[in-house]
């Protein structure tokens, strides 16, 4: 076979849920056919299979270290599912503990590689990183107005944290005047915004969103302003503004030296994003959300001596699909109408858990925790399995108490665990960063240690007294306030709350506050839609008004 025929690497589109991302097949071509034959077969073949890639063409240097610049951009896109081509701006000497030397490429040189890639490529979006010139930035403005590309995405690299200069000042003015005015998002870290900014001091995320505001009016469509070395910061913050609203942008922080390359590698993530197709604020928080999960999977990797190690993007070839599945994103706010099942009252009523799921969720619940102390795991697995299906319709997240195992089997959105099971940092492991992690708790103490141990939110009660838990200790409105403010968590409230009580609960208006979790009110109740539909207008009556612009994510 191999003596008459020859191989022919041809695109395959599967069936798969990302239809835009090409595979490989063998084709056989016999060595019989004419070369006219042979020349028109494989249009022919190309044609009826043609598949457009997302494509990101990065423009940025090389670092030898491989931990950011074109290597960080190029592991990230792959990461991402996007096909990523290359202009090598400058060449650098760099390992972990600084820039050793940087060798810029001719201007000609790179306006020759744009050229080459961008007449011919089809490319979707252009993303820059070490631009080391203001000749560089002035030839890609020229390349980018003879080839226009979809959404143009500018890091404005300047210094690398280990405080090496990767572009000459006299670019401040190309970035300004000429690149902005063409980018969709520019994403500045702090330093370099005060840079642009002319010195402006970056101490908080109020500041952080003045610059968002100052460097849009240069042009930019978006800005983001990252906030990676925001020092005495216990979460990282990131402020978006798209010129009328200011998002702030909530991530845990990671502790880990592995941080080398973050910035190069969250903008050629929103790249990759933008050239699926993706909204500009969904890509900038999948961006996020991936460096997020790197870091998260690559610290305790040690590489190289110096003060910052390079991370992992390709984590996800090593973890298990449960724990990378693209599930539902934690939101704070989704805690606020928390509804605990209960199977007991549910047979007591003569529905099923399915049934519950559904009416509680048609009522206007936020999240649904099963909680469920009597049946057997492989019926809980099968009806936790069905649940998901209903939730996953909904966008509501599902998640389990107590039981990692049966939230892995059904891949539901996360764990809730109580002081005497698992401890949230052990279910951490075992689930993954993706994954929802809440911890009951009636102490400053407690509470604390949750966040420790990587928890998402935390669950504070007894409030009132309940049948649920009979032995339970409340611990009043006041404990709660107490554990509200110290917390670092959003937190939900729970026991005995229902109907008649829940404005006194939310109606505290204590700093992290989001919600209210309800068993018997909603579930001890012949119908759970109608219960959960008078709990939740009560609940919105109470919620305050976002604070006026700047939206908390
Ligand atoms: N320790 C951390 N844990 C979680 N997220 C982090 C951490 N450090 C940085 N980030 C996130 O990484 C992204 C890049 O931010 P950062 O401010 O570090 O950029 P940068 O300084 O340009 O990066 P670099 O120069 O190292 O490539 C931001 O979304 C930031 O919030
Ligand atoms: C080549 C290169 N680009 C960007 C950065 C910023 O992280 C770096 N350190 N090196
Ligand atoms: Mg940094």
């Amino acid at each position: 076979m191999a003596s008459s025929s020859s191989l022919i690497l041809q695109p395959l589109v599967l069936p798969s849920t990302t239809p835009r991302i090409a595979f490989s097949r063998l084709v056989f071509l016999p060595r019989s056919l004419s070369p006219r034959l042979r020349a028109v077969s494989l249009s022919t073949i190309a044609m009826a299979e043609r598949t457009k890639l997302p494509h990101v063409l990065t423009v940025a240097g090389s670092d030898s270290g491989g931990g950011a610049g074109i290597q960080a951009d190029i592991k990230a896109c792959g990461a991402m599912g996007v096909y990523c081509s290359s202009v090598i701006t400058a060449v650098t000497a760099q390992n972990t503990v600084g820039v050793q030397g940087v060798h810029p490429v001719p201007e000609a040189f790179i306006e020759e590689q744009l050229n080459s890639v961008l007449s011919d490529m089809e490319v979707d979006v252009v993303k820059t990183g070490m631009l080391p010139s203001p000749g560089v930035i002035k030839v890609l403005c020229d390349s980018l107005k003879r080839f226009p590309v979809k959404a143009l995405v500018v890091d404005p690299v300047m210094v690398s944290t280990s405080g090496d200069t990767l572009s000459a000042p006299s670019t401040l003015s190309g970035y300004r005047d000429d690149l902005f005015g063409m980018a969709d998002i520019v994403t500045p870290n702090l330093k370099e915004a005060s840079a642009l900014l002319g010195g402006m001091q970056l101490q908080t995320v109020s500041d952080m969103s003045l610059a968002a505001k100052s460097i849009h009016k240069f042009g930019p469509k978006n800005v983001l302003v990252k906030g990676g070395d925001l020092s005495g910061s216990s979460d990282a913050v990131d402020v978006f503004f798209d010129g009328e609203t200011c998002y702030e942008l909530h991530g845990s922080r990671v502790q880990t030296r592995n941080t080398h390359g973050t910035g190069c590698t969250l903008a050629s993530c929103i790249a990759a994003e933008l050239s699926k197709g993706s909204p500009m604020l969904e890509a900038v928080k999948a961006a996020k959300a991936f460096v997020e999960n790197a870091l998260h999977y690559s610290k305790s990797i040690e590489l190289g001596s110096g003060p910052q190690g390079p991370f992992d993007h390709l984590f996800r070839l090593k973890s298990p699909p449960y724990n990378v599945a693209p599930g539902l994103k934690f939101q704070p706010d989704d805690l606020f109408l928390y509804a605990v099942t209960d199977s007991g009252m549910n047979s007591k009523w003569g529905r099923s858990m399915t049934d519950a799921v559904e009416a509680v969720i048609k009522g206007g619940a936020t999240i649904v925790q099963l909680r469920e102390k009597q049946m057997e795991t492989r019926e809980f697995i099968e009806t936790a399995t069905a649940c998901m299906e209903i939730c996953r319709l909904h966008k509501i997240p599902l998640l389990i108490n107590d039981r990692v195992d049966v939230a892995l089997a059904c891949n539901a959105d996360g764990v809730h665990v109580g002081q005497s099971d698992m401890q949230a940092r052990t279910v951490r492991a075992l689930l993954g960063p993706g994954k929802i992690i809440g911890v009951s708790c009636k102490t400053i103490a407690q509470a604390e240690q949750a966040w420790m141990d990587g928890a998402d939110y935390i669950g504070c009660g007894g409030v009132f007294p309940t049948s649920t838990k009979k032995d339970n200790t409340t611990i009043g409105l006041e404990g709660l306030k107490e554990v509200c403010l110290a917390s670092k968590l959003p937190v939900v409230a729970i026991g005995g709350i229902g109907i008649g009580n829940a404005n006194l609960v939310l109606g505290t208006g204590v700093k992290n506050l989001k919600g209210v979790a309800v068993v018997s009110a909603l579930f001890d109740r012949e119908s759970v839609e109608g219960e959960t539909k008078e709990l939740r207008s009560v609940l919105e009556r109470m919620l305050s008004s976002v604070s006026e612009g700047t939206v908390v994510l």
